[in-house]
């Protein structure tokens, strides 16, 4: 089935190169569409994620005009610097609302394809179907405004510190875990230590009580013992299994999540800034008072372009 998937893609695409690229080893294939002419479909994704018979990846990203999509054009209403749209699909074909290592890399496609120019300083607005994200280069890559974050139950969430359990192979118990919302879904389950964030075995999705309506990503995180380090920064471990992937070597809303989470638990007087160690590399999380009240973390790591590939 992915192979006549791909057979498909390639007839549609004659001559079009896909792009492979990585943030902290979190991988995406992608494709330029300034014409709105190659929409990618549930299958078609799948099949080019397909790490032994496509061209192997976490995701697939579709940079296409934000005009060209009814979600983009919404955007661009309040908007209108977000042109470009960053059109995301799981490895399984599912959509997803965001995606934060594949923001970095959609913004270093975009500007090493020519299609925009990122100069240091100046900000890129990007529509997503989470909303229109901000992103600016920085010195280690690019760092990204996602937004606000919320609890998915507030009111349980305060009165108990969690609102969900959560259980997987490698460890014995289930565990509470803590709801987030960064425009897509997360449930963070804090771990007592490193020994039992490397037994963790993350072959198949683990379990959510409840039952999140639309699947989540689960994030395992071990805050650093003293948390804090010298340089004023909070240092975590995290490993996470993404809704429509599987376990992958980061995810930067999942280490959004795992940092507001930490700082939810820790209470008044919690670090603003966080070092997450991912098995693939170290993201950077901030929180800054914005403008309208709201608090806006900032996410910021590495993006990387690897080559390009030619279907056949
Ligand atoms: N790896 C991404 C998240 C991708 C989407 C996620 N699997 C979902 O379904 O919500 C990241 O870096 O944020």
């Amino acid at each position: 089935m992915h192979d006549d998937a791909l057979a498909r893609a390639a007839e549609r695409w004659a001559g079009l190169p896909l792009t492979k690229g990585h943030g902290t080893g979190n991988d995406f294939v992608l494709l330029a569409d300034p014409d709105g002419n190659r929409p990618v479909d549930e299958s078609t994704a799948a099949a080019l994620c397909d790490r032994h018979r496509g061209v192997g990846a976490d995701g697939l990203i579709r940079a296409v005009p934000s005009r060209l999509l009814p979600e983009g054009r919404a955007l661009l209403a309040t908007e209108p610097a977000a042109q470009w749209f960053m059109d995301y699909r799981n490895a399984d074909g599912s959509l997803s609302e965001m995606c934060g290592n594949g923001v970095r890399v959609f913004a270093e496609f975009l500007r090493r394809e020519g299609l925009v120019a990122v100069e240091p300083g100046a900000v890129l607005p990007v529509g997503t179907r989470g909303g229109v994200k901000v992103v600016r280069i920085v010195e280690d890559g690019y760092a990204v405004d996602m937004g606000p974050w919320s609890l998915v139950d507030p009111a349980v969430a305060r009165e108990r510190g969690a609102d969900a359990r959560v259980r997987t192979d490698g460890v014995d118990v289930d565990r509470p875990a803590l709801s987030i919302s960064m425009g897509n879904p997360h449930t963070v389950v804090a771990l007592a230590s490193r020994a039992e964030l490397d037994h963790l075995v993350l072959l198949r999705a683990p379990t959510v009580e409840p039952r999140p309506p639309a699947g989540t990503n689960v994030e395992f995180v071990v805050p650093a013992d003293p948390l804090i380090g010298p340089d004023g920064v909070a240092d975590l471990a995290m490993r996470v299994h993404e809704r429509g992937v599987g376990e992958t070597q980061s995810c930067g809303t999942g280490a959004c999540a795992a940092a507001a989470a930490i700082r939810f638990w820790a209470g008044p007087g919690a670090p603003d800034r966080y070092r997450i160690a991912v098995p693939g590399g170290v993201l950077g999380v901030a929180f800054i008072p914005a403008a309208d009240g709201t608090e806006h973390v900032e996410l910021s790591g590495p993006a990387v372009l690897v080559g390009r590939i030619d279907l056949l």
